[in-house]
């Protein structure tokens, strides 16, 4: 539904050129959620406007839904905008319209009659949970209600693909989950395809069937939501995950890391695994195994979506030899493993 070859954008010129983009490839098929994440200044937002043309890549091929929207001249463009819904962190509504005037104001400057217009806003704020608000002005509203809005108004001219710019970044964490929802909702009623990017990892686990990662402007990795946190193929993937899963050191452990070992020192490892190592009882079966006593200092159990990722802190009580096998066989059997630092044995 959505293809986006090749696009670079750069900024300015000359000594001053900031390249934004540098060579996105990405495809988001329909009717699918699909998320881009990356840090601040990765280029998300450059890259999320560069879809419906607000910004023009300087080089590349963007098309959506058949159309190859970087040929069109600006009536053609204009008019394939209307299978591209948008909305924004802060929402903007037009502060002198009432709930219902904002939704309808899309389809006013499409020349829909009146009667035309109604009969398409009403079923929104229905949808939307607005029924009740069509009066209010936007002032009048919570955050998730402005979103709300957003969202009926950017859905009026029945739009094939929606675009969410940090829909949820100003929202508080309830609030974010109800919106969420809401995305999901009409991505199934409707069958829209939505693409967003977000800063927040939440927001990729809650909803997203597809996620990219974007680092410098360049897509780092695209995978399936379950597979990206489970088996991350790139080092970058890797630690966006461990810094949103970080399990806490116990501080009382992190005091016992700092000090000096005396060559019996244990390994403390911190442990990942996917689905099929969480359903098996892996602790009892390395302890007996290797006759190695292992003590579980931290853990947790994340589901997202169908699978389930698995996250530990243990320290391996054993002389080192058996230790550094154990730490081997771990990593046949595709547990991801690191030596996060070592305490002094007590024998
Ligand atoms: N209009 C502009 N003129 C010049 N440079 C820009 C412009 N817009 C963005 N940039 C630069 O392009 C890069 C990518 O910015 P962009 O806003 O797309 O990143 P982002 O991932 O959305 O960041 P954030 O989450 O902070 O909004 C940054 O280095 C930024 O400074």
């Amino acid at each position: 539904m959505i293809t986006l070859e090749n696009i670079v954008k750069t900024y300015g010129s000359g000594e001053r050129a900031v390249t934004a983009l540098d060579g996105i490839d990405l495809h988001v098929a329909a009717g699918t959620i699909s998320g881009v994440i990356g840090l601040s200044g990765a280029g998300k937002s450059t890259l999320i406007r560069c879809v419906n043309l607000l910004e023009r890549p300087t080089s590349g091929r963007v098309e959506v839904d058949g159309v190859e929207l970087t040929r069109l001249d600006t009536a053609g463009l204009r008019a394939a905008r209307h299978q591209i819904g948008m909305i924004f962190q802060h929402f903007n509504l037009l502060d002198s319209r009432t709930v219902y005037a904002n939704v309808a104001l899309p389809l006013e400057l499409m020349k829909m009659s009146k009667a035309e217009i109604r009969e398409r806003v009403l079923p929104l704020l229905e949808l939307t949970g607005l029924a009740s608000m069509a009066e209010r002005h936007p002032a009048q509203l919570s955050g998730g209600q402005k979103q709300r809005v957003a969202i009926a108004r950017a859905l009026a001219s029945r739009p094939k693909v929606l675009l969410c710019d940090e829909a949820t970044s100003a929202l508080d964490p309830h609030t974010t989950t109800s919106i969420l929802a809401l995305l999901r909702e009409i991505n199934q009623k409707l069958g829209l395809t939505i693409l967003l990017i977000t800063h927040e990892m939440e927001v990729v686990k809650t909803i997203c069937d597809q996620v990219s990662l974007i680092e410098g402007g360049k897509l780092v990795e695209t995978a399936e939501v379950g597979r990206f946190f489970t088996a991350p193929a790139s080092q970058a993937a890797r630690a966006f995950i461990n810094d949103y899963l970080e399990l806490e050191i116990p501080p009382e452990l992190l005091e016992r890391m700092g000090e000096r070992g005396d060559g019996r020192a244990h390994p403390v490892v911190r442990l990942t695994f996917g689905t099929e190592s969480v359903d098996r009882p892996l602790i009892s079966h390395l302890s007996r195994r290797f006759d190695i006593d292992i003590s579980i200092l931290q853990a947790r159990v994340e589901a997202i979506q169908s699978h389930t990722l698995g996250l530990m802190i243990a320290e391996l009580i054993g002389d080192p030899e058996t230790t550094a096998e154990v730490i081997a066989y771990m990593q046949s059997i595709d547990l991801d493993v690191e030596v996060i630092g070592h305490v002094p044995g007590n024998e």
